[in-house]
């Protein structure tokens, strides 16, 4: 379902993603960077996986913690056994993370099958760079983050191809389609960039007045007044291009610049923090794709597909 007309941006909604299921999921991430209230996991697990997997936490911003690991490390640490604390049979037994952390798991999956379907469109128009789309789970990454009050994400496009995402245990992303500043290609080494700026996802840093924000929640009741049949028991799951995804369309499909603000306590009363799951796809090699060019009929396949309704 495609909530912009330049096809940066579209929603979806999987029959394999219930509001319920968002939710457990969000609680899991929750409790695995924080703490483990009203998690459907029982406590004591968190602590062997946090040893683990050790949140970022920029020593300076307190109130920001980031998970971040690669599809390739999130399948590795899925299979890795922690001990369980029931004994079974009278033997000790153990459990795998993947267990452990199932819903944050199916969440996973979704946000990355959503992510390549949007992409396999694109794909589709431009044959010639379907090299991009191989060896994926290398650099492509699961980030989790916890907004405790006050802390915020500033305006920045995600350097991979595309992006989807949850709206959050609280409100606060916010995208926009204006153009916001120069375009600019990430470093080309997702790893250094991951060391450098993981507090803020490798991003890019933009500077921006006067353009129109709009949170994401306007944009999932706008997608579903303009859809007839998606069923809202379903979680609205966003999906973004990157900048990557504009090298590769050149520059028409742009990618999508968005920001959190005003976490805090929400209308409802329930207390920050605000969580969320993040999954971008990221290619295997992006410097190699910096300089690519679609050919003419790739572009007019490109135009027909942004056109098209
Ligand atoms: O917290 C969010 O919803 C968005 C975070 C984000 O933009 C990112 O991780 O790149
Ligand atoms: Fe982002």
């Amino acid at each position: 379902m495609w909530s912009h007309s330049t096809k940066s941006l579209c929603i979806s909604r999987s029959a394999a993603l219930t509001q319920q299921r968002a939710h457990d999921a969000l609680a899991v991430a929750k409790a695995l960077l924080f703490g483990t209230d009203n998690c459907p996991v029982p406590s004591q697990h968190f602590n062997v996986v946090r040893d683990a997997i050790k949140p970022y936490q920029k020593p300076q911003q307190q109130r920001k913690v980031q998970l971040q690991l690669t599809l390739r490390e999130l399948s590795q640490f899925a299979q890795r056994t922690i001990p369980n604390d029931h004994m079974e049979g009278g033997s000790l037994s153990t459990v795998t993370f993947g267990s452990v952390v199932a819903p944050l798991l199916d969440v996973a999956a979704v946000l990355e099958s959503s992510a390549r379907a949007y992409l396999d469109k694109i794909i589709t128009c431009v044959p010639s760079a379907r090299g991009i789309v191989t060896n994926l789970d290398k650099h492509s990454v699961l980030r989790i983050w916890l907004y405790q009050e006050g802390a915020d994400c500033r305006t920045h496009c995600d350097p991979g191809l595309a992006t989807a995402l949850l709206q959050g245990s609280q409100s606060g992303l916010e995208v926009t389609f204006d153009e916001v500043a120069p375009f600019r290609l990430a470093s080309g080494d997702y790893r250094s960039t991951k060391r450098r700026s993981a507090l803020d996802g490798d991003d890019q840093s933009i500077s921006c007045d006067d353009v129109i924000w709009t949170p994401a929640e306007e944009l999932v009741r706008s997608s579903s007044l303009s859809s007839s049949g998606a069923s809202t028991e379903y979680e609205p799951v966003l999906i973004m291009a990157g900048t990557q995804t504009q090298v590769l369309t050149s520059h028409r499909i742009r990618g999508v610049p968005h920001r959190v603000v005003n976490v805090g306590p929400n209308a409802s009363c329930s207390a920050a923090p605000r969580v969320n799951i993040i999954l971008e796809l990221r290619p295997e090699f992006p410097k190699q794709w910096y300089g690519f060019e679609p050919v003419d009929s790739e572009m007019r396949s490109l135009d027909s597909f942004i056109h098209k309704h």
